[in-house]
């Protein structure tokens, strides 16, 4: 099977990873079904990647839809160690403004309807959410935007909160003020609970989050669309592929340690012996060392 080391989860506009080369179109069998699509597997400047398109290619699957147990497994049965999210978001705050970007280091989970957890039926494990996001990914994502040109001018802006609806509605005006009031940053439908399986899944993950509008609290702007949302994120999709392809350059030179890669060491409590032949086909994977990653993709 292809093996890669970082991962690239493309939201709502981003369905393919131009630049990638070599391409293998995989099917990864999970204990979860079949991933959002298959996995686009190749090479960015000599660094194995794995690409897989959210909502599948053509934009079919519901944000409750998207099989985030098989995406997370999936990804990580092929090797993947860093995880870069794509996501169009509302902006919660008047300083984040349309087209500007953001890098959140928190999320705030109100969804409902999705499995949370490769966890259960006789295998426990509580990993640590209290730094959900990577601090050496999100890094490798500042570093990247810095280094690429934009047509517009186009802020990033470092740290704060996404919250994470259930949709695929939009919030009501009085859930988007609760939301403010709550302190959060920015609103999407899609990175709860793909950050916490990450996390079980030992994936040191980071969001590159685009704001495509005001949700609908401003006063002086119009409540979000769909179509403004998709308009607003195609005229900064070239740019993340490009910060997306620097960040995988610098994760592939650097691999960074992260917290993520030893979730499971204090958070593991069952033993590994007492588990049934199921719960192995779906933890086993997800306890594989670092290092014989690092090692197999050595490029
Ligand atoms: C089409 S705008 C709403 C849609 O976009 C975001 O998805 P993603 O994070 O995959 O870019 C948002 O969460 C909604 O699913
Ligand atoms: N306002 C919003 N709410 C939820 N998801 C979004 N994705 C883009 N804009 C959004």
């Amino acid at each position: 099977m292809a093996r890669a080391l970082v991962g690239v989860i493309g939201g709502s506009g981003l369905y393919e990873m131009p630049g990638l080369t070599d391409v293998q179109e995989v099917q990864v069998e999970t204990p979860f079904g079949p991933t959002s699509d298959p996995i686009l597997c190749g090479k960015l400047q000599g660094i194995p990647v794995a690409f897989l398109s959210r909502h599948g290619r053509g934009h079919r699957l519901i944000p409750s839809e998207v099989p985030y147990r098989a995406n997370i497994h999936g990804l990580r049965q092929l090797g993947v160690r860093y995880l870069l999210s794509l996501s169009a978001v509302g902006s919660l705050q008047e300083k984040v403004r349309p087209l500007d970007m953001l890098i959140p280091d928190q999320f705030i989970d109100m969804t409902h309807k999705r499995e949370g957890t490769f966890f259960g039926g006789g295998a426990v494990a509580h990993v640590s959410m209290a730094d959900p996001v990577c601090s050496a990914v999100a890094d490798c994502l500042a570093r990247a935007f810095a280094s690429t040109q934009a047509e517009q001018p186009v802020q990033l802006h470092r740290g704060g909160s996404y919250l994470c609806i259930e949709g695929p509605q939009f919030s009501t005006r009085a859930e988007s003020h609760w939301y403010r009031s709550m302190g959060a940053s920015v609103i999407g439908m899609t990175n709860m609970p793909e950050a916490k399986l990450a996390r079980e899944a030992q994936i040191a993950y980071a969001t590159l989050a685009m704001a495509t509008d005001y949700d609908c609290w401003h006063p002086r702007e119009q409540a979000v669309t769909a179509e403004v949302a998709i308009a607003n994120l195609q005229q900064n999709a070239a740019r993340a592929q490009l910060i997306a392809a620097e960040a995988i350059r610098l994760l592939g030179m650097e691999k960074p340690d992260s917290i993520a890669h030893t979730a499971l060491t204090s958070g593991l409590v069952t033993p590994v012996e007492t588990m049934s032949q199921g719960q192995l086909a779906v933890i086993k994977p997800l306890l594989e060392p670092t290092q014989s990653v690092l090692e197999e993709v050595e490029h």
